[in-house]
C-alpha cells in the first residue's frame, strides 16, 4: 500500500496530462491502467491507429497525386492489411514508448491492474499476481469509453464487429456496411473506399454530421460518393441474417436489402465507469455510463475528478488532455483556464475537414448579422500544385464589425489550417488581419487572405471602417 497526492485512474490523453501536470507541481502520483500497455484508446485502438491507417491509404492509394498524374495512378495495386498496419504498428509501438518515458521522467508510478473504489480516498487494483490498495488525498477517474455494442446485434469479431475490432481483422472486408455515420463511422467509410472496398454507410439521421456547416457537408459527401461510398441517410438496421456462405443480408427500413461481407456498428460509445463501484463513493453514471461534473471537473465528490470521454461531450483526445491538465491544476491550487469556445473540430474523414467558431445556422438562429468569404483550393497556387479540386475554406464574419466568427474548411490540410483562424478569433481579430498581412506564397494559407477578400467584396459599399481596437 502507498499513500499519494494524487491517483489517476486511466493512461489515456486525460490521465497522461493529469498526472504529469500534478507531478510538475511537486506531487507524489501514481497512475493506473488495467491494459497491458499504456495509452488508452488514443494511442492503442482510436485515434492514432485510425490516422495512421488514413496516412498509409491516402500514400498507397495514390489518391493524393491522381489530380495531377491521371485516375488510375497508384502506388502499389494490391494492398493488404499487413501494408496498412505496419506504419500504424510504428506510430502506436512509439506513443506508447513515449508516455512510458514521459511518466518516467517525472516519477509517476504506472500501476498495472484493474482500479476500483474501496472508500473515496482509497482504490482497489486487481492485478494478475493479487489486489492491492493504495490511498490518495485526490483522484481522477480517466477510464475513458468502449465501443456501444447493443445486446441485440450478433457481434462475432470477425464479420460483425465494432470499431475497436476492425483494427484486428486478418484481411481486408471485400464489402462493409456501416451502421452509425457520426466521425468514426464517416471516417473508416472514407479510409476503406480509399481502399477499393465497397462501402455503405447507413445513418438514422437525415444527413452525416450535423454539427458541420451544411456547404461543407455537402462537399465531403459529393467526394466520398466519388471514391465508392454509398450514403443512406433517416435509414435503420431492422434485420441481419447470415447466410451459409458466410455472407451477411442486411434488412433495412426502408431501402432494399444489402448482402455483404462485413458489418460494422459505430453507433457511439458508452462510459467505461462500470465496475469501478462508485456506489461506494456516492457517484451515479449517466445512462451512457459517463458522470457529471462542474467547470473544474470536480465530480459532486469534490476530491474525485473525472476528465476525457468519461464525461461525454466533446470526448476528443484534444480537450481530453485539457481536462486533465486543468483537473490537477484546479485540484492542487494552480491557476488554470480553457477556451471552451475556441474549441476546434478536426475530422479526418477525406478529403479532412475542420471547423472553429460558429456555424452560418448558428449565427442566424443567434440574430447576429454576418457576411461570409470563400476561397477555393483549385483557384490557389498551392492547391493547384497538390492537385486538390475541391477543397475550400470558408470564413463568417460580423457585418458590422468584420470580427471574425467562424472558419469551416474541407480539404487537405484543414485541421493544420484551421488554427490560424482560432488564433485570430482568440484576440477578437477582424478579417482585415488577413487582408492586410502578407502570407507565404505558394501556401494554403493564402486561402485566408483570398477569402477575406471574397467576402468584402461581397458587402455593400461604402464598406464597414476598421475598428482600432480589434487587430490583434
Ligand atoms: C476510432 C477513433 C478515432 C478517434 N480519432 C480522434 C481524433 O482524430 N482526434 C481526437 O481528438 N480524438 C479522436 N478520438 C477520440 C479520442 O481517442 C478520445 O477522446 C481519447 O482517447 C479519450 O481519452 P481519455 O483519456 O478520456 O480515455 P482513453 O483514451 O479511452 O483511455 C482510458 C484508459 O483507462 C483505462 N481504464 C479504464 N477503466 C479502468 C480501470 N477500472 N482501471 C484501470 N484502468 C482503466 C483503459 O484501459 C484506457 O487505457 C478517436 C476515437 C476513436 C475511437
Ligand atoms: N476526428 C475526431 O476528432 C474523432 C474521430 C473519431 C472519433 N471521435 C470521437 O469518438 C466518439 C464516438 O464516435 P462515433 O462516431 O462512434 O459516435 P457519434 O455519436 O459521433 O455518432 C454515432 C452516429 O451513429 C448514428 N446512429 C446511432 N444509432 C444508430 C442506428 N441504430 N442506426 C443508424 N445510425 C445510428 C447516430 O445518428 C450518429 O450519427 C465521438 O464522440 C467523437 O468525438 C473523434
Amino acid at each position: 500500500m502507498a499513500n499519494y497526492d494524487l491517483l489517476v485512474i486511466g493512461t489515456g490523453p486525460a490521465g497522461q496530462k493529469a498526472a504529469v501536470q500534478a507531478a510538475k507541481l511537486g506531487k507524489k502520483v501514481g497512475i493506473i491502467e488495467r491494459n497491458a500497455v499504456v495509452g488508452g484508446v488514443c494511442i492503442n485502438t482510436g485515434t492514432i491507429p485510425s490516422k495512421s491507417l488514413r496516412e498509409a491509404a491516402l500514400y498507397l492509394s495514390g489518391f493524393r497525386q491522381r489530380n495531377l498524374y491521371g485516375a488510375e495512378y497508384r502506388v502499389k495495386d494490391r494492398i493488404t492489411i499487413e501494408d496498412l498496419s505496419f506504419q500504424a504498428t510504428h506510430v502506436i509501438t512509439n506513443g506508447i514508448q513515449t508516455v512510458q518515458d514521459q511518466m518516467r521522467r517525472n516519477a509517476v508510478d504506472v500501476i498495472y491492474g484493474t482500479a476500483s473504489f474501496v472508500d473515496p480516498h482509497r482504490l482497489l487494483v486487481q492485478q494478475p499476481s493479487g489486489t492491492v490498495e493504495h490511498t490518495a488525498h485526490v483522484i481522477v477517474i480517466a477510464v475513458g469509453t468502449k465501443p456501444a455494442r447493443p445486446s441485440s446485434i450478433p457481434f462475432d469479431g470477425e464479420s460483425i464487429i465494432d470499431t475497436d475490432e476492425l483494427l484486428t481483422l486478418k484481411r481486408l472486408p471485400s464489402s462493409i456496411v456501416i451502421v452509425g455515420g457520426g466521425v468514426i463511422g464517416t471516417e473508416y467509410a472514407s479510409i476503406l473506399a480509399m481502399l477499393g472496398v465497397p462501402v455503405t454507410l447507413i445513418d438514422k439521421r437525415p444527413r452525416l454530421l450535423e454539427f458541420v456547416d451544411i456547404e461543407i457537408i455537402e462537399t465531403l459527401q459529393r467526394q466520398m460518393k466519388e471514391i465508392g461510398v454509398t450514403l443512406y441517410h433517416g435509414e435503420e438496421v431492422v434485420g441481419i441474417q447470415k447466410e451459409p456462405d458466410g455472407q451477411i443480408t442486411v434488412t433495412l427500413q426502408q431501402a432494399k436489402p444489402i448482402v455483404t461481407n462485413t458489418l460494422m456498428y459505430a453507433i457511439g460509445r458508452t462510459g467505461a465507469s462500470q465496475g469501478l463501484n462508485l456506489e461506494q463513493v456516492g457517484l451515479t453514471p449517466d445512462s451512457r455510463g459517463r458522470l457529471t461534473v462542474n467547470e473544474h471537473f470536480q465530480t459532486a465528490v469534490p476530491h474525485i475528478y473525472a476528465a476525457g470521454d468519461i464525461i461525454g461531450f466533446p470526448a476528443l483526445a484534444s480537450t481530453s488532455m485539457q481536462q486533465g491538465r486543468h483537473a490537477a491544476c484546479h485540484a492542487f491550487g494552480h491557476q488554470d483556464r480553457t477556451d471552451t469556445a475556441l474549441l476546434p473540430y478536426g475530422i479526418y474523414s477525406i478529403p479532412e475537414i475542420s471547423m472553429v467558431g460558429r456555424s452560418g445556422e448558428e449565427l442566424t438562429q443567434a440574430g447576429i448579422p454576418f457576411g461570409a468569404g470563400i476561397a477555393r483550393y483549385r483557384e490557389i497556387a498551392r492547391g493547384q500544385i497538390i492537385g486538390d479540386e475541391t477543397g475550400m475554406l470558408k470564413l463568417l464574419f460580423h457585418r458590422q464589425t468584420k470580427e471574425l466568427l467562424g472558419v469551416h474548411i474541407i480539404g487537405e490540410g484543414a485541421t493544420e489550417l484551421i488554427h490560424v483562424g482560432q488564433a485570430v478569433m482568440a484576440y477578437h481579430g477582424t478579417i482585415d488581419y488577413f487582408i492586410d498581412t502578407v502570407f507565404n506564397y505558394p501556401t494554403l494559407a493564402e486561402c485566408y487572405k483570398v477569402a477575406a477578400l471574397d467576402g468584402i467584396n461581397r458587402l455593400p459599399r461604402p464598406w464597414p471602417a476598421t475598428p482600432k481596437t480589434s487587430a490583434p
